[in-house]
């Protein structure tokens, strides 16, 4: 019998976690044969809510889900005991015309008690994945607070990014979803993102051979990209949640799987210097997995007006760093 991944995910009884403790726990993100045991994490005042999400979970009668255990915010190191991943999506969503880095002081400090408790309760192997707002930024915390465990388990997630990227071009080209390859958001989970359609393929080739259209790719493209959050923000009257949800179920499997060859996929983790980027920032890179260990994709070249772009999202990076200085060991 296979033994069980556990899973924690803060902010279990929020939207996002509506949309993504289904998937975990039918089975779609390790498979049909990989129990999971789901840490569903709240404050205490939304543990009402999260027994109501625990029923649900049960009247699924999911073969794959091998329980559940909960905890409240004041008991952290019980809501990630012994969790091979931990999903920290539990913090305060921005409303209507707030940037994300307007939550920093609002969250930050929510990433160093979670920190201390992934050190001191998670299992060896640990992966985090923070998804709170501004991710990179509450990464940063989190990780500094979290002495035992290596700065390369450390994620924040640009995968949404990448997708919202990747559906502007196929719509713009006409080609199928699949057929846009290597599309790496750098930087910062933000409206600096970069979203590097220089290196992007569309049915194999240069992006910029299929949409020969260049001020749109410059234009039109990097700002919906970048805006998208807002945008949603704007017509919902509420963040995106199943999108966000499914970013996470893509983030957690091409982590976990070896990534196809000549495949990248898109996550800000600890920079160790490549392409300039300051080295202990949280910032999106192209990566490939070998299922368990992450690489930075080397090589790719950047054209002056794509180095900008880095720059300026790598700059935000370092000042929201410089916001949060009194949260960091
Ligand atoms: N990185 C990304 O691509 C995306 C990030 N987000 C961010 O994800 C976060 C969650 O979004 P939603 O689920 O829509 O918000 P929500 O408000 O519906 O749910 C958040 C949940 O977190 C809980 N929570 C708050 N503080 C907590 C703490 N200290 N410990 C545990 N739980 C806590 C709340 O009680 C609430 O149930 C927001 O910060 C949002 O901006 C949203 C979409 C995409
Ligand atoms: O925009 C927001 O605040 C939520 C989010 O991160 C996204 O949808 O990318």
């Amino acid at each position: 019998m296979t033994a069980p991944i556990r899973v924690a995910v803060t902010g279990a009884a929020g939207q996002i976690g509506y949309s993504l403790l289904f998937r975990i726990a039918s089975g779609q993100v390790f498979g049909p044969d990989q129990p999971v045991i789901l840490h569903l994490v709240e404050i205490p005042p939304a543990m009402s809510a999260l027994d109501g999400v625990e029923m649900e979970l049960d009247d699924c009668a999911f073969p794959t889900l091998a329980g559940v255990v909960k905890a409240d915010s004041d008991h952290l190191e019980d809501g990630f005991a012994d969790c091979n991943y931990v999903l920290c999506v539990g913090s305060v969503p921005r409303g209507k015309g707030m940037e994300r880095s307007d939550l920093i002081r609002i969250n930050g400090p929510i990433f160093t008690s979670t920190g201390q408790a992934i050190s001191s309760a998670a299992a060896s192997d640990v992966r985090v994945l923070v998804v709170g707002n501004p991710c990179n930024t509450n990464c940063l915390i989190a990780m500094n607070n979290a002495p035992n465990v290596p700065n390369d388990r450390w994620y924040a997630m640009t995968m949404l990014d990448q997708n919202r990227a990747i559906s502007q071009l196929a719509q713009k080209s006409g080609q199928p979803v699949s057929e846009v390859t290597n599309m790496t958001i750098w930087g910062n989970h933000s409206a600096t993102q970069y979203p590097d359609f220089y290196n992007a393929k569309i049915d194999g080739k240069p992006a910029t051979e299929v949409i020969t259209d260049e001020a749109w790719l410059q234009g039109e493209f990097i700002s919906t990209v970048q805006k998208r959050g807002a945008a949603i923000i704007q017509a919902r009257g509420a963040s995106s949640a199943a999108s966000a949800a499914n970013g996470i179920i893509d983030t957690v499997k091409a982590i976990a799987n070896p990534t196809a060859a000549g495949a990248t996929f898109s996550a800000a983790v600890c920079s160790d210097g490549s392409y300039g980027v300051d080295e202990g920032l949280i910032s999106s890179f192209p990566l490939t997995s070998d299922g368990k260990n992450w690489s930075i994709v080397q090589g790719q070249s950047h054209n002056e007006f794509a180095q900008a772009k880095i720059d300026a999202t790598v700059a935000e990076l370092k000042e929201e760093r410089d916001t949060v200085k009194d949260l960091l060991k």
